[in-house]
């Protein structure tokens, strides 16, 4: 398999639906030989689930079948990959290679697992279109690259809705920008999160939401934390394995076919090449496993109790690794820089084991030393000191002279030494791989223990590498570890904001709880006073949770998540031809279509895009219809009455972001209060500072005034009306947590108690 390092995405896609609106996907990662199938129904009109799963597989290839099944009024997923992925190669394949039947046989041979622990068994039938999709996926791959994927290679994830949250981001790019850490800062501890591995991203973008496996994860987080000696030696122990190992690795899942074709050899001595870079590699990977063993053995948490198990005592390696002792030099070392790796692969094959190899190498060195002892004559004949003989693997060796020194033209006689030199090296890849073909083939029978050790350094490497890493780098208990219940409340205490704490240092912890009593939190304060913020920050702390890392903040338990649907600000959106309204309106029936009892939902000034009247009736419904479900929603608005909820609903809840007034100046203090605070004109104030001309200020003073003089009386009169209500409430909520409450009888007694006092007092 060649090597696709320079493609940015390694993602081919087969995606196909059905008229009842299901999309079957196939994902098929060639650099880490692993395909992920979903399937589900396509709930939103502009194909939203879609687009969310391309966003984050960025394919080079999109495959689909010819036809459009597109039902009335959708636009069908060909129409959006034309549309909106027109960049990606597009290919067409005939329905008949979308062949469930065929896509679940080839799923049961070449996944990694057992055909019963991916679950196909039990969901084949429900899952024929991704499948279908598999089919066509892997028998383009197989074309296409000129490879056969073998036996018991793929790294399947379990069908059915088992491990990962889909994570929905919408709006404005910047404001996705925004969301996400930011990976060019280098002052930025979190870069190290985006920068490590593929299997990082692939969590950061759809983390765990089984709290079996998080807390696994989160268990040997704190065993390195908790040991310096295995947190550093297992630091040590990664890097001793080459920093590609997990994308090589996976060159043993695919078998090049056999080439009879004369316009494929031409290709042959960088296939050969790579594939003996790849089996150096795998000697020095295989060489690196003894110190990661001495590390791991006395080990005592669970994951990392069974890496040992399952590679460190896994007899396999060691057989592997004699196997490849028999044909390889023992002194053959992975080199990155071009002309080592050369070398290293023309000698990779023991000497006296192939007679012509052996001819070929002699005259890969004649030719090489050829050419430097002509470059040192160069150096003399012609004056040239700095005459410089670099290599690269596509030219071979060149002259570099400065411009200046350049006299005339220089004898060809280097350029016909560089060809014999390029194709003397060519001979040794091509003699080099007929010596290494058994070899292979020994390897591929075991392929699934390559996979599973490339699956096991991705994750190590997470956990070490970045969370360890990250955290203990932080001063001590700025993190901490979270806790997880399946109903229990979202508690997040003195949480920050992993990104904007490390630039701003006087960063303002705020704190968050959300309940069955109480799942939705209104969040209101001028612009500027932080409410964005803090709303990114609910999100990543979750993320980071349910990716099995410590949190910044002082404590946190967390309802483990299916989705966290946001929504926050928006453009025109020229593409789809949708006003900012329209946008904002899609993707919030989007997410009432598809939100769960589990979901998170965020949601940032929603319904500002329209008249004030229209926009505050459909932020008010669109809060009642939330408040209907279990599901919880922090909802920021500048609109005030929409506080006014409180009043009706039990279960929610109106914070504010406090805000001082000094010299007709805003002084923001991020801190989050309880309860609603009228800040009189902050819109005006925050225009004066912008630079409105001041007569504009003072006319749109005077109008406003008499506008909210009206409404804060109203308000006023309706909060003291509902007082009484609103007492009764908050014990209500109170009861319900101390139901889900983990203390001891004596506790809960007492609680009640106060409880009790502070209700009689008037005092809740
Ligand atoms: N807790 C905090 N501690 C310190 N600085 C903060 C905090 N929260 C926000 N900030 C800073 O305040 C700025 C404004 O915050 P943010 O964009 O969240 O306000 P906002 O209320 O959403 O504003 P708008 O309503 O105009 O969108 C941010 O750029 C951030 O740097």
């Amino acid at each position: 398999m060649e090597d696709d390092a320079g493609e940015r995405s390694s993602f081919v896609i087969g995606l196909i639906e059905n008229r009842a609106k299901e999309v079957g996907v196939a994902a098929f990662d060639l650099r880490s030989a692993s395909l992920h199938l979903s399937q589900y129904i396509e709930t939103s009109s502009s194909y939203q689930n879609t687009k969310t799963l391309l966003h984050f597989y960025e394919p080079m290839v999109i495959i689909v079948p010819p036809n459009k099944l597109a039902p009335d009024g959708m636009v069908g997923v060909l129409e959006l990959i034309d549309r909106f992925y027109s960049s990606t190669r597009k290919v067409t394949m005939v329905r008949g290679c979308f062949d469930d039947t065929r896509g679940s046989v080839l799923i049961k041979n070449l996944a990694a697992k057992e055909p019963s622990a991916l679950g196909l068994d039990t969901y084949y039938k429900q899952y024929y279109l991704c499948l279908a999709a598999a089919a066509a996926t892997i028998k383009w791959i197989e074309a296409e690259k000129g490879v056969i994927v073998t036996n018991h290679s793929l790294l399947c994830p379990k069908l059915g809705n088992h491990r990962a949250i889909t994570f929905y981001s919408f709006g404005h790019k910047q404001q996705k920008e925004k969301f996400v850490p930011d990976t060019q800062d280098n002052k930025n501890n979190w870069r190290l999160i985006f920068c490590s591995t593929r299997l990082l991203r692939a969590n950061l973008l759809q983390p765990l939401k089984d709290a079996e496996t998080i807390k696994a994860r989160l268990d040997c987080l704190d065993e390195l934390m908790g040991n310096e000696q295995l947190f550093f030696g297992l630091s040590q122990a990664l890097r001793k394995f080459p920093k590609e190992t997990d994308r090589v690795l996976c060159h043993f899942c695919y078998k090049p076919k056999k080439v009879t074709n004369v316009v494929v050899v031409t290709d042959n001595a960088r296939k050969s090449q790579n594939l003996i870079s790849s089996i150096i590699l795998l000697k020095t990977a295989l060489d690196a496993l003894p110190l990661l063993s001495k590390v791991l053995k006395d080990a005592k948490s669970f994951l990392l109790g069974n890496v040992y198990k399952s590679i460190c005592e896994n007899e396999k390696y060691a057989s592997m690794r004699k196997r490849i002792g028999e044909v390889i030099d023992e002194d053959v070392l992975h080199a990155r820089v071009p002309f080592v790796a050369r070398t290293q692969q023309c000698f990779a094959v023991k000497a006296g084991i192939d007679g012509l190899l052996d001819i070929a190498r002699r005259s890969f060195c004649d030719t090489s030393e050829a050419i430097h002892n002509l470059a040192n004559k160069y150096r003399e004949d012609f004056k040239l000191p700095n005459l410089k003989i670099p290599f690269n693997n596509r030219q071979g060796f060149y002259f570099s002279i400065p411009h200046k020194d350049i006299q005339g033209k220089l004898p060809s006689k280097f350029i016909q030494l560089n060809v014999r030199n390029k194709s003397a090296a060519g001979e040794c890849y091509k003699r080099t791989e007929l010596c290494l073909e058994a070899l292979m083939d020994a390897i591929r029978e075991d392929v699934s223990v390559l996979t599973l050790l490339a699956e096991v350094l991705c994750l190590l490497d997470m956990i070490v590498n970045s969370f360890a890493h990250t955290i203990s780098t932080k001063p001590v208990d700025r993190y901490t570890r979270p806790e997880f219940s399946v109903n229990g409340p979202l508690a997040i205490d003195a949480g920050r904001h992993p990104i904007l704490e490390s630039i701003h240092n006087d960063f303002v912890p705020n704190n968050i709880f959300l309940s069955e009593a109480s799942n939705m939190v209104i969040v209101t304060g001028p612009n500027m006073s932080g409410k964005s913020t803090y709303l990114q920050q609910v999100c990543l702390i979750i993320i980071l949770a349910q990716i099995g890392c410590y949190v910044p903040a002082r404590f946190a338990t967390i309802r483990v998540v299916d989705r966290i649907f946001t929504r926050m600000g928006s453009v025109e959106n020229l593409e789809s031809n949708s006003s900012t309204f329209m946008t904002e309106m899609k993707e919030t029936a989007f997410i009432m279509q598809n939100v769960s009892q589990r979901s998170l939902i965020v949601m940032d000034e929603l319904g500002r895009a329209t008249s004030s009247s229209d926009g505050f009736a459909v932020a008010w419904s669109c809060c009642e219809h939330l408040l209907a479900l279990k599901a919880y929603t922090i909802f920021a608005t500048h609109m005030e009455n929409l506080s006014e909820l409180a009043t009706i609903y039990p279960n929610v809840k109106v914070l504010h972001f406090h805000v001082d007034i000094n010299n007709n100046r805003l002084d923001f203090k991020f801190q989050l209060k309880e309860g609603l605070r009228h800040v009189p004109h902050y819109g005006l104030l925050l225009a004066g500072v912008a630079g409105l001309p001041s007569s504009v200020i003072e006319t749109a003073r005077s109008i406003t005034s008499r506008i909210t003089e009206k409404e804060l009386k109203r308000m006023t009169v309706n909060c003291e009306q509902h007082h009484a209500i609103q007492m009764t409430y908050g014990v209500a909520q109170r009861l319900i947590c101390l139901k889900y409450s983990s203390q001891d009888e004596d506790s809960i007694r007492q609680a009640l108690q106060n409880l009790k006092e502070s209700y009689v007092g008037g005092k809740l």
